[in-house]
């Protein structure tokens, strides 16, 4: 098996005026979720363990557990269990478990000649989450990126079958988080910067190699592999010190840091 932990942190990854508690339940399930599967694995069950102050609604809670439980159902997962303390601001701690069939994809398969591809969508929830902090509510769909991402679970399932050496869902950045697996399996990743989808607003170049919390996939593949058209090749893996680059440039600053 595999398993994983996100913690969530209200004013952090979230803000109550900002998302409603079923979308908040949503994205703290999608986190962990991504992580099982970004691992090659079928998420089965989920651990939650919540800290909410006394003066919230029974009412908010439940809709946060829908949520949480909704999402979960994507993926015919259940919420085993949990724990609920009283806090000083909303807090969730969620632990996932996933069911492996065969050996778990880690970030530490890609060789030099691989193809770097992506699925799913980058720059949405980085670009809703800045319309946010400008008091801004639109447009809906960059907005809604932010308080529900999509990872598309059932492409990132398939990956293994269509050979992938790697993988990882992207929260924290496509150009940090490809830099794990550069790191891990000892390989240079050259991105070609047109390549990347990113969201429909002017800095996308910014938004999709920086921008997190979309949950899309990442992985490497061999050369040969017939990718599907839900896999966008933006990439390759190459011999060399490890590290992204960008159009054969190191991309500078970016992504996110909890403590910078
Ligand atoms: N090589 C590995 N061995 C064990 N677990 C791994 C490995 N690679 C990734 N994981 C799993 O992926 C999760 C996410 O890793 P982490 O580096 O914290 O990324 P994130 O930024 O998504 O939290 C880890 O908590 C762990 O469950
Ligand atoms: C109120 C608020 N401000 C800023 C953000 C943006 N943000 C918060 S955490 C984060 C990165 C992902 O969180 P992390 O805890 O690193 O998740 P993990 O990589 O462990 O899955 C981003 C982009 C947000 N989601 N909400
Ligand atoms: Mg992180």
């Amino acid at each position: 098996m595999v398993a994983t932990t996100d913690v969530l942190v209200e004013g952090r990854h979230f803000r109550r005026d900002w998302s409603p508690p079923y979308d908040i339940g949503r994205k703290a399930a999608a986190q962990n979720l991504a992580d099982v599967v970004a691992m090659g694995a079928r998420p089965t069950a989920l651990l939650v363990g919540l800290g909410v102050p006394p003066d919230t609604d029974v009412a908010w809670v439940e809709a946060l557990c829908d949520g949480m439980r909704d999402e979960s159902a994507q993926v015919e997962a259940s919420i085993a269990g949990g724990d609920i303390v009283r806090a000083e601001t909303v807090l969730l701690a969620v632990t996932a478990m996933g069911a492996l069939d065969g050996p778990p994809l880690t970030r530490a398969g890609a060789r030099p000649g691989d193809v770097v591809a992506v699925c799913g969508r980058l720059g949405h929830a980085q670009a809703g989450v800045e319309l946010l902090e400008r008091g801004l509510r639109e447009p809906a769909a960059l907005v809604g990126a932010h308080r529900r991402p999509r990872p598309p679970y059932a492409a990132a399932l398939r990956a293994r079958e269509l050979g992938a050496t790697a993988m990882l869902d992207v929260s924290d950045g496509l150009v940090q988080d490809l830099g794990h697996i550069a790191e891990a399996s000892g390989v240079r990743i050259e991105l070609v910067g047109d390549a990347v989808p990113g969201p429909p607003v002017p800095d996308a170049r910014r938004l999709a190699l920086t921008g997190g919390e979309d949950h899309a996939f990442a992985a490497t593949f061999p050369q040969e592999a017939a990718l599907p058209a839900e896999w966008q090749v933006i990439g390759r893996a190459v011999a060399g010190p490890a590290g992204v680059t960008v159009d054969g440039r190191p991309y500078g600053a970016g992504g996110w840091d909890h403590f910078h």
